[in-house]
C-alpha cells in the first residue's frame, strides 16, 4: 500500500539563476528569443528531472515571468491596451509584466509605449505577481498552447505530468476590477474558459490537474464561499480529477466549505493546519484523495522526519491509498539546492533542506510509510542527529541576549517628549527650508559595484581596494545630490547587496548562503539570510560608512538602517520560538546602530519598514497581534534617541488605510510613503486620521523608466498639500533608486528638486 508522492511546484529561476540572466539579455538584445526559449526548455527538462523520483510531477509551475500572468494569458484576459499588439506574444506577455516606453515600441514603430500592470505581493510571501485587470466588459478566449507545449515536454521526457493552474476564484479574487465591477459578475464567463482548458488536458491523457485556491486560507464573504459552490459544481464533469490545493496557512471556517466540494482531492497545508488534519479526513467525501503538505516550503530548515511519521503514520493507516504527501507549498519560496553551498558554516548546513533536499525528505517519508521505518533507517538516523544537533547548540542560544531583552522596559520604545515638541527642536537644528527634498536611500547599484563586490567576495581584490571603490561611489553620490540641490542627502547604499541581506551578514545568530536565490518578481531574486539563533550585533554595521559620507558635504546626512521587521519579513526565520520573539532581538540590536549613529553626530535616521504591512496574516483576526509586537519592535529600535534626532522611515507599499493606526503609533518624525501611482488618494488616510507627524508622499514611481515633469509633481504635492499642512510636506521619490540608471535618476530628481523650489515660491 503505497502513499503517492508529488510536488505543489519547482523555483523555475535555475540554481545559478540561469533563467535571471537569460531574461536580462534577451530585453537587452544581446541574445535572440530562440535562446530564451531554449534556456526555458533546459530548465524544465532538468527540473523535471530533479524529481522524477516523485509519483506525481507539476508541470505549467514554470513561467517566464510570473505564474499568475501567464493565467491570465492562458485564459486570455489580456488588458485592451495590449490587445493590438502585432509581434511575438512572448513580446506582448513582457509588455504586460514590464511596460514599454514609447521609444521602444513595438517592431516598425506601431504597438508603442504602454504602462506594466500593477505588481503586489503574493499572499504574504515575498514573492509578487502581475495583479489580472478585469472591468465589466472582461472577455474569456483560453488559449492552452503554453499549458499544452510543456506537457508534450514532459510527456516526451517520461513524467506523470501534473498540471497546476490557478483556480477561477482564487483568479477572480486577487485581480482588480478596473472599472469598479463586481468581479464576481465574471464568474459566469470565466467558468466555461476553465472548463475548455480541462477537457482540452483530459484529452491529451491528463488524469489530474492541480488548482491553487489559496485564497481559502483567507476569511471570505459569503458571496466568495458561494462562488466556491457553483465553479467546482460547474467543473466537476470536465474529464479530469481536480486536486483542489490550499496552503500558506489552516481553512478554519472554510474547511467544511471545502470538504463539500465535489473534488477528487483537497490539498491542507500540514505545516500551518495540522490540527485541521483529523477533521479534513471525517468530513472529506469518500474516496477523495487527501494531500497533506508535511514537509515546510516557506522555510529551510530540516523536517524532524521521525516527529512526522509518529502524527502520519497513524492518518496513513486510516487513510490507506488516499493518503498523498507534498510540501505544503510549492517550493518557489526556497532556493534550489544546498549541494552546492560549500562556504556555509558545515553545522549549520547539516541543519538545512532546500528544494531538492526537501523532495527526498519526501521520498524518505513514502518510503517509511509504505515498507515501515526500518527500511530508511540510515536515513532517519543521520535526520534525527541532525534535528538534535540543532535544538542543543550553544550557538543558537546566547545568555546575553536573553539578558539584554530582561532590560527593556515600558520606557524603551517611548521618545522622551512629544512630536511637537520634537519637531521644534529638530527644526532649530536642522534648519530645512519648506517643503525639504531627499531621497529614500539607495543610488543605482551600478554593474562596475556588482562587480567590485562579487571580486572582493572571490577574493580578487583585497578589503581596501574594496572600500576605496565603495567610497568612491558614495562620493559620487554626495557629489549628485548636492550639484541637484538636495536638502537631506544619503550616502547611496553603495556598500549593500540587499537592504535585509547585508545586515544579515553583519548580526550574530544569522547565517547566509552563497547561491541560495529566491525570486522575487520577474528576473529579481533575492537570497534571504538565515536566522538560525539568537541575535546580537558585533560591532557598528553603518557607521563608517555614513559618516565617511557625512564628512564630505555640509547638508545633513540620513543614516540609512533597515527596521527589525522587515528584517525579519524578508529572512528565513527560526522554526523553534515566536516571530515575535526573533523579532524583538532584532530591535535590540538595531536599536545599538541608531544609537551609535547617534553618537557619531548623524543628525537624522532613517530605519525602513518597507515590509512592515506585507507581513500582515492573512487573517485579519490575527492583525491586532502582529501589530502589537511589530509596532513595539519598531519603537524599541528607534526611539531610544534624543529629541533633537529625527526618526525617518520609509514604507513603499500602499493602502495604509486600515493600519493607520498603527502606523501613527509608531511614532516616526517622518514617514516616506508610496502615492504616486494612487494619485495622493492614499494620503486620505492620514488626513482623515489627523495624522500628526510628517510625510514625504512618494512624488513619482521609481519602478518606471518614465522621467516625471516638474509641472506634475507640483500637481501631485498641491494635491498633498490639500491633506496634509504643507509644513509638514516632504518631497521625494517612492522608493529607492538602486534598480534604475543614472541617467533616469539625475533628470528626475532634477525635476524634483525644481518642483520643490517653485511649491517654495508659492507660483501658481
Ligand atoms: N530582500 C528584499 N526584498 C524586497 C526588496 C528588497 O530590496 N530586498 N524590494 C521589494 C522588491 N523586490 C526586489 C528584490 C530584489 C531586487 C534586486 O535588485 N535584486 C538583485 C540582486 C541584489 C543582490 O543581492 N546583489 C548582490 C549580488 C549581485 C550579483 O548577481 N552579482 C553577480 C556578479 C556581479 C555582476 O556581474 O553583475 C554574481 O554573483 O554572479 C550584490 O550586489 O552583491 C537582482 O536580482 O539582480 C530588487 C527588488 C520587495 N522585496
Ligand atoms: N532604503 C531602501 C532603498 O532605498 C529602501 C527600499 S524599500 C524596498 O533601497
Ligand atoms: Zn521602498
Amino acid at each position: 500500500m503505497a502513499t503517492t508522492t508529488h510536488n505543489l511546484g519547482f523555483p523555475r529561476i535555475g540554481a545559478r539563476r540561469e533563467l535571471k540572466f537569460a531574461l536580462e539579455a534577451y530585453w537587452k538584445g544581446l541574445c535572440p528569443r530562440e535562446d530564451l526559449l531554449r534556456t526555458g526548455s533546459e530548465l524544465r527538462a532538468r527540473h523535471w528531472g530533479e524529481q522524477q523520483a516523485l509519483d506525481l510531477v507539476p508541470v505549467g509551475d514554470f513561467a517566464f515571468y510570473d505564474q499568475v500572468l501567464d493565467m491570465s494569458f492562458t485564459l486570455g484576459n489580456l488588458p485592451a491596451r495590449v490587445r493590438d499588439f502585432h509581434g511575438h506574444p512572448l513580446d506582448n506577455y513582457f509588455r504586460v509584466a514590464r511596460g514599454r516606453s514609447q521609444a521602444t515600441g513595438g517592431e516598425g514603430g506601431c504597438c508603442g509605449g504602454v504602462t506594466a500592470g500593477e505588481m503586489t505581493k503574493w499572499f504574504d510571501t515575498n514573492y509578487h505577481y502581475i495583479v489580472p485587470e478585469f472591468d465589466t466588459d472582461t472577455r474569456f478566449e483560453p488559449d492552452p498552447s503554453r499549458l499544452l507545449e510543456q506537457l508534450a515536454e514532459a510527456q516526451a521526457q517520461g513524467v506523470r505530468a501534473k498540471p497546476v493552474i490557478i483556480g477561477p476564484v482564487t483568479y477572480l479574487a486577487i485581480g482588480k476590477a478596473k472599472d469598479g465591477c463586481d468581479r464576481l459578475d465574471l464568474l459566469p464567463r470565466l467558468l466555461p474558459a476553465y472548463a475548455e482548458l480541462l477537457a482540452t488536458l483530459a484529452a491529451r491523457g491528463v488524469e489530474w490537474v492541480q488548482v491553487d485556491e489559496p485564497i481559502l486560507v483567507t476569511e471570505l464573504a459569503p458571496e466568495w464561499r458561494d462562488a466556491f459552490t457553483r465553479t467546482y459544481e460547474t467543473l466537476k464533469d470536465s474529464g479530469v480529477k481536480l486536486l483542489l490545493a490550499t496552503y500558506f496557512g489552516p481553512l478554519r471556517e472554510n474547511l467544511d466549505l471545502v470538504t463539500a466540494l465535489p473534488v477528487h482531492g483537497i490539498h491542507l497545508d500540514a505545516i500551518n493546519a495540522r490540527d485541521e488534519v483529523d477533521a479534513l479526513i471525517r468530513t472529506a467525501p469518500a474516496g477523495c484523495v487527501i494531500s497533506l503538505g508535511v514537509v515546510n516550503g516557506r522555510n529551510i530548515w530540516k523536517t524532524d522526519l521521525e516527529a512526522v511519521l509518529d502524527w502520519l503514520e497513524p492518518v496513513a493507516a486510516r487513510l490507506g491509498e488516499r493518503l498523498w504527501i507534498a510540501p505544503s507549498c510549492s517550493l518557489l519560496h526556497v532556493p534550489v539546492d544546498l549541494e552546492g553551498e560549500r562556504k556555509l558554516d558545515p553545522e549549520i548546513r547539516s541543519w538545512l533542506a532546500f528544494a531538492i533536499q526537501k523532495l527526498a525528505e519526501i521520498n524518505v517519508l513514502a518510503q517509511a510509510l509504505a515498507q515501515g521505518r526500518a527500511a530508511v533507517a540510515d536515513e532517519l538516523a543521520a535526520n534525527r542527529a541532525a534535528i538534535d544537533a540543532r535544538r542543543n547548540s550553544r550557538r543558537v542560544n546566547n545568555p546575553a541576549v536573553q539578558a539584554a531583552l530582561a532590560h527593556i522596559d515600558a520606557g524603551s520604545g517611548h521618545r522622551r517628549s512629544p512630536f511637537a515638541a520634537r519637531a521644534a527642536l529638530q527644526a532649530a537644528r536642522l534648519d530645512l527650508p519648506r517643503f525639504p527634498t531627499t531621497t529614500i536611500g539607495s543610488f543605482p547599484q551600478t554593474r562596475e559595484i556588482r562587480l567590485a563586490r562579487s571580486q572582493f567576495k572571490a577574493g580578487g581584490i583585497d578589503e581596501a581596494a574594496y572600500l576605496l571603490a565603495m567610497q568612491a561611489e558614495i562620493g559620487r553620490a554626495v557629489r549628485e545630490q548636492e550639484a541637484l540641490g538636495l536638502d537631506v542627502l544619503v550616502h547611496g547604499e553603495a556598500e549593500r547587496n540587499d537592504m535585509v541581506e547585508y545586515f544579515g551578514e553583519q548580526l550574530e545568530g544569522y547565517a547566509f548562503s552563497q547561491g541560495g536565490w529566491v525570486q522575487s518578481y520577474g528576473s529579481r531574486c533575492v537570497k534571504p539570510p538565515i536566522l538560525f539563533g539568537d541575535i546580537s550585533r558585533p560591532k557598528p554595521m553603518t557607521v563608517d560608512w555614513i559618516t565617511y559620507a557625512a564628512s564630505l558635504t555640509d547638508k545633513p546626512m540620513k543614516g540609512m538602517l533597515t527596521g527589525p521587521v522587515t528584517i525579519l519579513n524578508w529572512s528565513f526565520v527560526r522554526d523553534d520560538q515566536p516571530r515575535s520573539a526573533s523579532c524583538l532581538q532584532l530591535a535590540l540590536a538595531i536599536r545599538e546602530e541608531v544609537l551609535d549613529l547617534e553618537r557619531a553626530g548623524i543628525r537624522i535616521i532613517q530605519i525602513d519598514e518597507a515590509a512592515l504591512r506585507e507581513g500582515l496574516p492573512l487573517r485579519r483576526a490575527q492583525w491586532a497581534d502582529y501589530l502589537g509586537w511589530a509596532v513595539e519592535s519598531f519603537r524599541i529600535a528607534a526611539n531610544g534617541v534624543a529629541d533633537e534626532t529625527q526618526i525617518h522611515t520609509h514604507m513603499c507599499y500602499s493602502e495604509f488605510n486600515d493600519i493607520i493606526a498603527s502606523i501613527a503609533d509608531m511614532d516616526a518624525d517622518v514617514i516616506t510613503i508610496e502615492t504616486s501611482r494612487s494619485d495622493m488618494e492614499l494620503l486620505d488616510a492620514f488626513d482623515d486620521f489627523a495624522y500628526p507627524n510628517q510625510i514625504g508622499p512618494g512624488v513619482y514611481d521609481i519602478h518606471s523608466p518614465n522621467i516625471p515633469t516638474q509641472g506634475h509633481i507640483v500637481k501631485l504635492m498641491r494635491k498633498a498639500a490639500e491633506r496634509i499642512p504643507a509644513d509638514r510636506l516632504w518631497v521625494n521619490p517612492d522608493c529607492g533608486l538602486k534598480t534604475r540608471t543614472w541617467e533616469e535618476v539625475l533628470p528626475a530628481l532634477a525635476s524634483m528638486v525644481a518642483a520643490a523650489r517653485t511649491l517654495r515660491a508659492g507660483v501658481p
